[in-house]
């Protein structure tokens, strides 16, 4: 297949690197300096610094380019971008496949990204799906063993392009799920910063345990609530991503509760990120869903008062340790 990877952070260089062993890939970045200098060095510096990118990869920033005869187009810009991308898209009037892979709730619409492609499509949808689970850039872009979901309410369509994009190191199971699979992921974001406020703290292995476990009953409630499958957050795009990005220190949202608890302010940790941290961003819609839905969301409201200064990571894990007993339910 041709497929043009549309973001060139480290998730896009990523994936164009690994799919370009079998397809012939074009890498869009909106930055025309930064395709220009990853063109003459043959690296993402920037965002995936010591993976070259093979000779094969097309790099351009000219939209028009990259999806000329493509057969399906990856988005893989931070949700913040993917309605304006999918403007573009629409506007350069090419009709092409699309599966998005960024992970959160759109700030202000409080959107899933099938929303906002249902909404920027206008009812003229492509086939199109979402691919998530859990999978650090850096460990895609080595080649090491990665398994993904790739849900569409197209389940041929998604059965198709799972059988085009699957290897032996990047293995793709379907779902037809995609609620599940978009919530699964963009409230794992959430949930880590918590993980890595605990663990920055000093509360240690049971803490980290308990919290990843309230957080993915916190994700099912709100999941469930918005129409996903219980079965989905049991998956790689559910439990999977939650238990890769709270545990593992190359995840940067964990990176963000870490320094948070440090009392560092989150513009000095975004800075230093240099990186999206999409829990930051997604946090208030969050909550704000859980609030319609009146669904309990404790660890979210915890980490959004950290994020928004109201109280300090000390203080909000006090709250949250001072919450009434009671029954464990999901
Ligand atoms: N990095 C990972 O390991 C990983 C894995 C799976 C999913 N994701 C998801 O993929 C998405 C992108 O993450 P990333 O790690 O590549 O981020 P990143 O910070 O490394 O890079 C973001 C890229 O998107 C570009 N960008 C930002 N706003 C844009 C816009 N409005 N339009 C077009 N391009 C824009 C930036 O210039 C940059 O090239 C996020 O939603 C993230 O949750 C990341
Ligand atoms: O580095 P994070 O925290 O954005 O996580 C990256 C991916 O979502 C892991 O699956």
């Amino acid at each position: 297949m041709k497929i043009a990877v549309l973001g060139a952070g480290a998730w896009g260089s990523a994936l164009a690197i690994s799919l370009s062993t079998r397809h012939q890939i074009h890498l869009w970045t909106k930055d025309p300096d930064h395709a220009i200098e990853m063109d003459r060095q043959r690296i993402n510096q920037a965002f995936l610094p010591g993976h070259s990118l093979p000779e094969s990869l097309k790099i351009t920033a000219t939209l028009d380019d990259a999806l000329e005869g493509v057969n399906l187009a990856l988005i893989v810009v931070p949700v913040a971008g993917l309605r304006d991308t999918l403007r573009a898209i629409v506007t350069c009037n090419i009709k092409v496949p699309v599966i998005w892979g960024c992970k959160g709730f759109e700030s202000g619409t409080t959107y899933l990204p099938h929303q906002i492609a249902a909404e920027e499509f206008s009812g003229r949808l492509p086939p199109c799906g979402v691919l998530s689970g859990p999978s650090f850039a850096e460990e895609v872009a080595q080649g090491l063993p990665t398994a993904l979901t790739l849900a569409s309410k197209d389940i041929d369509f998604a059965n198709k392009m799972a059988a085009e994009l699957h290897s032996a190191r990047l293995r793709i199971y379907t779902s037809e799920d995609v609620v599940g699979v978009e919530t699964g992921g963009a409230v794992k974001n959430v949930i880590t910063i918590a993980a890595g406020i605990s663990d920055g703290i000093g509360f240690g292995h049971n803490a980290r345990a308990a919290l990843i476990t309230r957080g993915l009953s916190e994700t099912m409630r709100l999941g469930l609530g918005l129409g996903g499958d219980m079965k989905t957050f049991m998956g790689l795009a559910g439990v999977g991503d939650l238990i890769l990005t709270s545990t593992g220190d190359l995840s940067r949202n964990r990176q963000v509760g870490l320094m948070l608890a440090e009392g560092k302010s989150l513009t000095d940790i975004l800075d230093a990120l240099g990186h999206v941290a999409e829990g930051v961003h997604t946090a208030k819609s969050v909550l704000q869903l859980g609030k319609q839905l009146n669904i309990e969301m404790p660890i979210t409201q915890a980490v959004c008062d950290i994020l928004h200064g109201v109280v300090s990571a000390k203080k909000a894990v006090e709250v949250l340790l001072n919450r009434e007993q009671k029954a464990e339910i999901y």
